[in-house]
């Protein structure tokens, strides 16, 4: 039996267990359809976001602060394997060297797609731009919703759970991090 054959006879297993019919219509596909979706939202597994990164590096000599904010994100938590939805803020002070813009909402969906904990996604977010961009230091704040919190467990829909990650200047200096925190929270700089 290959992978997708035992991924697909599990999820059949897991329908019987739950009290449903395997064989009724409406779920004759559904273990195909569910190895399918598995395998898109954990396919950060096979990407390295380093090397994502890596592909756009760009010579500069900007010092000032660059913040990508509101990257959505789609994640899975590793307790429960239900929905983390969330949005990461990501800046950094280069230091030379520059990123292709597009480059930090890849990098965080290659981290979000894997079976995560919140804080760290949120540090190995941090921790890629810094080893790859190499810059002056990173920040990055991320917040979501779990899941497991609202649709079960402790059922606190109104939750957000909070985390972030400084690196170099951003953790040494109190003014670049107050600048990110406000450019973060700043509503002109709300989507227009
Ligand atoms: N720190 C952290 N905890 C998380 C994250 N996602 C889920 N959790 C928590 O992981 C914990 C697992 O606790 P357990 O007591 O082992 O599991 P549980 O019985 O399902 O816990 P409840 O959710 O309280 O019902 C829970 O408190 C979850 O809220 C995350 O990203 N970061
Ligand atoms: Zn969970």
């Amino acid at each position: 039996m290959d992978r997708k054959e035992e991924f697909v006879k599990a999820v059949k297993t897991i329908l019987e267990i739950i009290g449903e019919d395997p064989k009724r219509e409406g779920l004759l596909k559904t273990p195909e359809r569910v190895y399918k979706a598995f395998l898109h939202l954990t396919e950060g597994y096979h990407k390295d976001p380093k090397e994502v990164l890596g592909e756009a590096l760009f010579t500069s000599t900007n010092d000032e602060m660059v913040l990508v904010r509101d990257i959505e994100f789609y994640s899975l938590c590793e307790h429960h394997l239900l929905p983390i939805i969330g949005r990461a803020h990501v800046a950094y002070i280069p230091d030379g060297k520059v990123v292709g813009l597009s480059k930090i909402p890849r990098m965080v969906n290659v981290y979000a797609r894997r079976l995560q904990i919140q804080e760290q996604m949120t540090e190995q977010i941090a921790d890629a731009l810094m080893e790859t961009v190499k810059p002056k230091g990173v920040g990055v704040v991320v917040q979501a919703r779990h899941m497991c919190m609202e649709m079960r467990g402790v059922e606190k829909i109104c939750s957000t759970t909070v985390s972030s990650a400084l690196r170099g200047i951003f953790k040494e200096n109190i003014k670049t991090r107050e600048e990110f925190f406000s450019l973060i929270n700043a509503p002109q700089n709300r989507r227009f």
